[in-house]
């Protein structure tokens, strides 16, 4: 075995990823610095990967482990995040070690399962606080949801008080200096450019791992991309928590809505707590009851615009078609929107809703448009609610709600 020259975190911690130095195309962005993909073996009596490599690297990264342990010592392989720049290398390390469970979390099972055709590998599911003994050293795993996909996880190792938090805190360069302490000029710029463009729209994540943070006592964060932050630690654990605070107050939201028998009303409602909860200032107004010059002055001086229907008929109810005639003749530019309601079974009102919005100059949220710049699939525009909001709904009602407000409490 080949253990000399090899980057090490701490003793018996391997840095075992790979350098991508070419200009990589990566969510619709070109990383013209390149980037590497970390990965590590920690050596103990229980060998254990923590992340893989991009899925085009897969079989040179199991060449590296190779040259400091035999693959088939490897008893656990650590999966923070699926996304196949990291879990890439999953396929090609697991046939090499028939020996390896692998641990991530529930919603990670199956993914991983479809994408490597792993579906006769054990898998070790684990949950927020968990800990695995792996013999020498503890992992504990803290479940970080949607930072910045459903399945992910961070890792920390408590004797080596490492964090490995796969994207979170990482940076988009392709290094051959591997800790920033090593680096000559500035890296905060590579670091907050990352977060921009990858971590901020999940910054309300970001605030909850900042909780979790303080309770693990980090003397080093080993990240997937870039740079391995040794020093100025509480530097970078300060920036995310300010990158990810809201920085802009006093935003208004109007919303307007019809019903037959206040199931659209209760989404109403549920759509202003949430945003309260935001501490952004909320007027709803029923269409069929409020006067239209009233419902028109608060549209006009607010920041995001709702407008909901339950469907009768295959169309919109009540007023509420005079009020949306009327939008498309105003400039409502830099305001967000979106249409919600209550249906039966196919909602053609919600759809004619954002027919409507979409020939004003605002700008309305999509599931589509969710998708594409945030990768996120938990939040779905229009919000469409059949019959009475049920239990499973609040959620879907409350994520959307939530989307609106982090984007209006952010000038980035
Ligand atoms: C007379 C009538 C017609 C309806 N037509 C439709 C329809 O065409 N398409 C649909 O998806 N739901 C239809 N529904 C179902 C309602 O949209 C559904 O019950 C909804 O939850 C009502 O919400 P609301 O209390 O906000 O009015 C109809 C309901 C009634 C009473």
């Amino acid at each position: 075995m080949e253990t000399l020259n090899k980057v090490m975190l701490a003793k018996d911690v391997y840095w075992v990823g790979k350098v991508d130095d070419r200009e990589v195309p990566f969510h619709r962005l070109v990383l013209k610095k390149g980037t590497t993909y970390n990965a590590y073996l920690l050596k103990t009596e229980k060998p254990t990967i923590i992340d893989t490599v991009d899925i085009e690297f897969g079989r040179e990264f199991v060449e590296y482990v190779s040259e400091i342990i035999d693959p088939k010592e490897i008893q656990y392989i650590v999966i923070n995040h699926t996304e196949p720049d990291h879990s890439g290398g999953l396929a090609a390390l697991a046939s090499r070690a028939p020996n390896a469970t692998i641990v991530c979390t529930q919603p990670a099972v199956n993914e991983l399962k479809e994408m490597y055709k792993l579906h006769e590998r054990t898998f070790l599911v684990v949950k927020d606080g968990d800990t695995l003994d792996i013999g020498g050293k503890t992992l504990k795993f803290k479940e970080t949801p949607y930072l910045h996909t459903e399945e992910t996880m961070i890792t920390y190792s408590i004797e080596d008080k490492i964090l490995f938090p796969c994207d979170i805190f990482s940076t988009h360069v392709a290094n051959d200096k591997f800790f920033n302490d090593e680096v000559e000029t500035d890296t905060t710029e590579d670091f907050i450019g990352y977060y921009n463009a990858i971590i901020h729209p999940h910054r309300r994540y970001v605030r909850t791992l900042m909780n979790a943070l303080d309770e693990l006592d980090v003397e080093m964060i080993a990240p997937s991309h870039g740079y391995i932050l040794r020093t100025d630690i509480q530097k970078y654990i300060d920036l995310y928590a300010t990158m990810s605070a809201d920085t802009v107050k006093d935003k208004k939201v109007t919303i307007v809505y019809t019903t037959i028998r206040s199931n659209t009303k209760k989404v109403a409602n549920m759509l202003k707590e949430t945003f309260e909860a935001n501490n952004i200032q909320t007027t709803v107004f029923n269409a069929d009851k409020s006067d239209k010059t009233e419902i028109l002055t608060s549209i006009k001086e607010a920041d995001a615009v709702l407008i909901g229907s339950s469907t009768k008929y295959a169309d919109m109810i009540g007023n509420l078609e005079e009020i949306l005639i009327e939008l498309k003749t105003m400039n409502l530019e830099g305001k967000i929107s979106a249409a919600f309601g209550s249906y039966g079974w196919s909602g053609e009102a919600i759809e004619v809703i954002q027919d409507y919005l979409l020939e004003t100059n605002m700008n309305v949220q999509s599931t589509s448009n969710v998708i594409k710049t945030t990768g996120m699939t938990h939040v779905e525009f229009p919000i469409r609610i059949r019959f009475a909001p049920k239990e499973n709904q609040v959620n879907k009602v409350e994520n959307s709600a939530m989307f609106i407000s982090d984007l209006l409490l952010s000038s980035i």
